[in-house]
């Protein structure tokens, strides 16, 4: 129940940020937060991404429906591990923040714009970085978990 909270807490910062953005900034408008390193820059995504497959709002819908299934499917039945349980809250969360983009607006608000060196990363929102933490989390669990099986066979 409790990692629920966590993944409501990640949806409600995300839609936050993302109805602040839509409000107070124009789309395009970039504000300078470390110039040359971080902005936040209003824009919107109808892709995955780097933008890829754009306007494919429904299949976009269908695949969140079968992650957001798969998530609270083994929360329930098999996450027993806090790290894994945490790492599934915040995919959960996030994933739960695009699709409600989606399902109403046919698009995701992104603002967070990360320059590294001259290359310009993809514009990317609190509902993406959960979901990379979430999914990086998971990796490295798993990783984990085979070394212990490993040492144990041993
Ligand atoms: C993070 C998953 C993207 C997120 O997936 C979702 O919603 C899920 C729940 C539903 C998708 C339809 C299905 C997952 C597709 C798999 C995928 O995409 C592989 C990703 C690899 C990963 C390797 C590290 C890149 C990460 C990139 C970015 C995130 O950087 C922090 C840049 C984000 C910007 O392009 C931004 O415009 C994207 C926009 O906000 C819409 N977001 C989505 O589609």
């Amino acid at each position: 129940m409790f990692y629920y909270l966590v993944a409501l807490l990640i949806f409600a910062v995300d839609q936050a940020t993302k109805w602040l953005i839509v409000k107070k900034m124009e789309l395009g408008q970039s504000i300078s937060i470390i110039d040359q390193v971080f902005y936040i820059t209003s824009h919107r995504n109808r892709g995955a991404a780097f933008g890829i497959l754009q306007d494919q709002r429904y299949f976009f819908i269908i695949i969140t429906i079968i992650v957001v299934g798969a998530v609270i499917y083994y929360l329930q039945k098999h996450a027993h591990d806090t790290l894994l349980k945490t790492a599934l809250a915040l995919v959960l969360g996030g994933a739960v923040g695009n699709f409600i983009d989606r399902l109403l607006h046919g698009e995701v608000v992104d603002f967070l714009d990360v320059k590294i060196g001259s290359y310009d990363f993809p514009i990317f929102n609190v509902a993406d970085s959960a979901l990379v933490i979430g999914v990086g989390l998971i990796f490295i669990q798993s990783f984990m978990e085979s070394k212990k099986k490993e040492t144990e066979n041993e």
